[in-house]
């Protein structure tokens, strides 16, 4: 919690000052007034009093309240302004922290955890400062305070606000017990609602084709029931602090007056039973300050728990140092268009299975190199080592003769442009999409309308987008939900197309395409960018058999290396793929 608030910058902590000394001096002027009550009790019972006396300190008492009042005011705007600007500053911390994760980060975390804590749990130390600063500072200070006000009184009556006291702190003390471990869970249960309610939106069409309605529905209730029971019983536990605090105010005051009459009956007649009474009333309104000043803590307990636990879980975040990282200054490669494998052997945890073992090839400038195999072979896997998605575990991925580890961000993006299995387009247009970042071919200004064209050409795009009445200005929904699964597709190859990289990747990027645009796509690529290095991963032989290598993979290991011709001579794995999707006719032709 105290990391998060050495955030605060120095206007902000000069703020958090300045609020401190309005509330003592909030505090100063409250207690100052239970003075004029004994002043305007003690003149009541003086027989030559006139009303204008009693309006005198009547009056002060009424410019003390204002005065008051007119602070807390002050108060909660510099509190709001702090708590406001300081979570800001932290979202946005966490949002750029989040933006240098890798993969293997944002999966630890899961990405509705990292929603719930940009979001709630930012908003709970949002809350903790605004309401700290303006309520639960004040507690302490006003029974610290009251408390010394009514020390050097009758001993009876302190010694009653001190057994009050010690029943107040009974009472924090088992509801805290009971409370303070709910409210730690509840920002998981959280976590599990967004999960849960996240995987219902994105899934929602399969969940209706498949009837799935009730299954997700009892998911998401038990989840929402674990939540609501958590907050009903919290809500419950801590609904007894409200009329417990009344019950002993209510005691204290009585206990006060009871033994109040007692020690007045017992003075002697007149002005020092007179000054009793007065000295009574102006004890009541102190003890009455220190129970609220008690009140007042206890929101510490039930907002504090929460706060430190989502403090907890942000320090998690902007603690957590992506595991890939990358150098300020790119070495200068000796090569131009090459990608190399050397004994690459990956695993996705320290205890996980390799993914992939003893990685070795070669693809020179221009080459296409195919990768072929089952399902979790590890296809994507070997292709996401090269724009260093993920880091290799042993050996080391060479691009243009140099390490991926030696490149830049910038550097190692500009000759590699990968495009991933599921294309993702952003909210915008068609352009707005096609201009995406920054590469070789648009740093400071945008792409021209020609390169976007010959992009979107490429790719077998050009068609679908010129047949739109607002062509390059379409407008392309979040997640580009507006296209179908093709035309995302090949929108997303033409992006990469525009920014002209040395390396192409194409993660099954055509599977989502139809045979006869497959064919174009492939040789119009062939043709127009026969410079530019390919690696293909399919699931079809068609696609692949012209390639000038292909891999053949089997549980993260090459079973199969050579061109199509040589590896239907002698490689039983690629023949058994081959054969299964094309006739022996089919496969010789080609
Ligand atoms: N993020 C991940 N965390 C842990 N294991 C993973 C992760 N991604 C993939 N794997 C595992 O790695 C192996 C290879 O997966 P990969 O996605 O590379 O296969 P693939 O050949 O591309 O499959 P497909 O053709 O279905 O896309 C699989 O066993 C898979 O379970």
């Amino acid at each position: 919690m105290l990391k998060i608030l050495a955030k605060m910058n120095t206007k902000e902590k000069l703020l958090a000052i300045l609020s401190l000394a309005l509330i003592f001096l909030q505090v100063f002027l409250e207690l100052e007034i239970p003075d004029y009550m004994s002043e305007i009790t003690k003149l009541l019972q003086m027989p030559d009093t006139e009303t204008a006396d009693i309006l005198e300190s009547g009056l002060k008492m009424v410019g003390l309240s204002l005065a008051s009042f007119a602070t807390s005011i002050v108060v909660g705007y510099f509190a709001t302004k702090i708590a406001a600007g300081l979570t800001a500053r932290v979202r946005g911390e966490i949002f750029h922290k989040v933006m240098d994760y890798s993969a293997h980060e944002i999966n630890q975390f899961s990405v509705p955890s990292l929603v719930t804590r940009t979001t709630n749990d930012l908003t709970q130390i949002q809350m903790l400062i605004a309401m700290g600063l303006q309520v639960i500072l004040r507690g302490p200070i006003m029974s610290i305070w009251a408390i010394t006000k009514i020390s050097s009184q009758k001993w009876e009556w302190t010694l009653t606000t001190a057994v009050a006291v010690g029943i107040l702190l009974l009472m924090i003390a088992i509801v805290m017990f009971y409370a303070v471990p709910r409210f730690q869970k509840i920002q998981t249960m959280i976590d599990d609602i967004n999960g849960i309610t996240r995987e219902n939106l994105t899934g929602l069409r399969v969940i209706r084709a498949y009837n799935a309605e009730d299954y997700q529905n009892h998911q998401f209730a038990e989840a929402n029931d674990n939540l609501t029971n958590t907050n009903i019983f919290v809500g419950r536990v801590m609904g007894i602090m409200q009329p417990g605090m009344s019950l002993v105010s209510n005691g204290l005051t009585l206990a006060v007056y009871w033994t109040g009459a007692y020690l007045i009956a017992d003075a002697a007649q007149g002005m020092a039973q007179v000054n009793l009474f007065s000295q009574m009333i102006v004890f009541t309104s102190y003890a009455m300050q220190v129970i609220i000043g008690f009140l007042l803590m206890v929101m510490i307990f039930m907002i504090l728990p929460r706060a430190l636990v989502s403090a907890r879980r942000i320090n998690e975040v902007l603690d957590m140092d992506p595991s890939i990282n990358f150098v300020d200054e790119s070495v200068q490669p000796d090569e131009k268009g090459t990608i190399e494998f050397k004994d690459v052997t990956f695993k996705y945890g320290d205890d996980a299975k390799p993914a992939l073992k003893d990685i070795s090839f070669k693809l020179n400038k221009g080459e296409t190199l195919a990768i072929i195999g089952a399902t979790g072979s590890g296809k994507s896997t070997l292709i996401q080592m090269i724009p260093r998605l993920y880091d290799v575990s042993e050996g080391q991925v060479l691009v243009d003769g140099k390490n991926v580890k030696d490149f830049d961000h910038a550097s190692l993006n500009n000759i590699v442009g990968y495009i991933p299995q599921k294309p993702v387009l952003f909210s915008g247009t068609i352009r707005s999409n096609m201009n995406l970042g920054e590469s070789n071919q648009h740093q400071d200004a945008d792409l021209s309308d020609d390169a976007i064209w010959k992009a979107l050409e490429i790719a077998q795009a050009k068609d679908f987008v010129e047949g739109e009445p607002d062509q390059l200005e379409t407008k392309v929904a979040q997640g580009g939900s507006n296209f179908s699964g093709g035309q995302k597709q090949r929108l997303g190859i033409a992006r990469v197309i525009a920014r002209q990289p040395e390396v192409l990747i194409f993660d099954d990027s055509f599977s989502a395409l139809d045979y006869q645009t497959d064919k174009k796509l492939r040789g119009i690529l062939a043709e127009q960018m026969a410079d530019t290095t390919k690696i293909i991963v399919a699931q079809r032989i068609s696609t692949i058999m012209d390639a000038d290598q292909i891999i053949v993979l089997e549980r993260g290991e090459i079973v199969g290396h050579g061109t199509h011709k040589e590896l239907l001579a002698n490689n039983e794995v690629y023949k058994e793929i081959a054969y299964s999707q094309l006739s022996e006719e089919e496969l010789a032709n080609d």
